[in-house]
C-alpha cells in the first residue's frame, strides 16, 4: 500500500488478549478499523469493553497478538522498539481521562517538553506552546503549574501537549470523562476546533453520546469487534 494514499489509520484484524491464571481474556477479536485523514471517530462503548485495549494497541503501546496495524501505511509490527517509539512520539498525540501533566513544570513546559525531546530549540518549542496554549484559550495561565489550574484548564494544555508535536494522530481516552458536563462541553469544543483547524485525524473514547454525535461518526465493540454504533439513534432515545 502506498504511503501516500493510506489511511492515516488501519487495523486489520488485530487481536489482543491477556493471560490470566488458568485462563485468556479475549479483549480484541479481529478488529478492522480505517480512520482517513482528518476523519473524527468517536469510540462508544461499555466499561470493559477494551477502548483503553484498543488505544493503547493502535497507539503502538501494547503489541497486538495478531493483526496488524497500519500507520500511514507503514505496518508497524516488523518495528523494533525503538522504531515504534520514534513513531509514536512523532505520530501519534494521547490525551488520558486525567491530565498527566508534570507537576513540576509551569503549562508552558510541559507542552515544550515533547517538541524539545524530539530535538526542536528551546526558543521555537517556546514559540509554539505559547501559540498553541493561545489557542486554546489559556495563554495567559502559561507560567502556572497544573496544581494551579482547574481541572478544565489542565486538560486544555494536555491536549495543547498531545499536538505540540503535529502528530497525524490523537488518541484520547475519555478526554472529558473528568468534568462536570459544563466544563466537558467547553474543552471538547477547544479539542474539536484544533482537530479540525489542523487537519488531523482523531478517535475519542467517550461515554458522552452528544459529545460522540459532534464527531464524523461512531463505532462501538461488539465481541471484541469493531462495529459502526448509530449516535444519532441513542440521543434521541435518552431525550
Ligand atoms: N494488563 C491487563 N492484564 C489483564 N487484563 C487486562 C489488562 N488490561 C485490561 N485488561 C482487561 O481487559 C478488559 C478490557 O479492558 P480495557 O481497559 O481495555 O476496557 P475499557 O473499555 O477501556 O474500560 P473502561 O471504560 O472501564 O476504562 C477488561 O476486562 C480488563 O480487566
Amino acid at each position: 500500500m502506498s504511503a501516500r494514499n493510506a489511511p492515516v489509520l488501519l487495523l486489520e484484524n488485530v487481536q489482543r488478549h491477556y493471560e490470566e491464571v488458568g485462563k485468556r481474556l479475549d479483549v480484541l477479536k479481529d478488529a478492522n478499523l480505517t480512520i482517513e485523514t482528518g476523519e473524527m471517530v468517536a469510540l462508544v462503548a461499555p466499561s470493559g469493553a477494551g477502548k483503553s485495549t484498543l488505544l493503547h494497541t493502535a497507539g503502538l503501546l501494547e503489541r497486538p497478538n495478531g493483526g496488524e496495524v497500519y500507520l500511514s501505511g507503514q505496518a508497524c509490527s516488523g518495528l523494533n522498539d525503538r522504531q515504534r517509539t520514534a513513531r509514536r512520539r512523532n505520530d501519534i498525540g494521547f490525551v488520558y481521562q486525567f491530565h498527566h501533566l508534570l507537576p513540576e513544570f509551569s503549562a508552558l513546559e510541559n507542552v515544550m517538553l515533547p517538541q524539545m525531546i524530539r530535538g526542536l530549540s528551546q526558543s521555537d518549542a517556546k514559540d509554539r506552546a505559547q501559540e498553541l496554549l493561545d489557542y486554546m484559550r489559556i495563554g495567559q495561565r502559561a507560567a502556572h503549574r497544573p496544581a494551579e489550574l482547574s481541572g478544565g484548564e489542565q486538560q486544555r494544555v494536555a491536549i495543547a501537549r498531545a499536538v505540540a508535536n503535529a502528530p497525524l494522530l490523537l488518541l484520547a481516552d475519555e478526554p472529558t470523562g473528568n468534568l462536570d458536563p459544563e466544563t466537558s462541553s467547553y474543552v471538547f469544543e477547544a479539542l474539536e476546533a484544533l482537530v479540525r483547524q489542523s487537519g488531523l485525524s482523531a478517535l475519542i473514547a467517550t461515554h458522552n453520546h452528544a459529545l460522540a454525535a459532534r464527531m464524523d461518526r461512531a463505532i462501538t465493540m461488539q465481541d471484541g469487534k469493531l462495529v459502526p454504533f448509530d449516535v444519532k439513534a441513542a440521543v434521541k432515545a435518552s431525550l
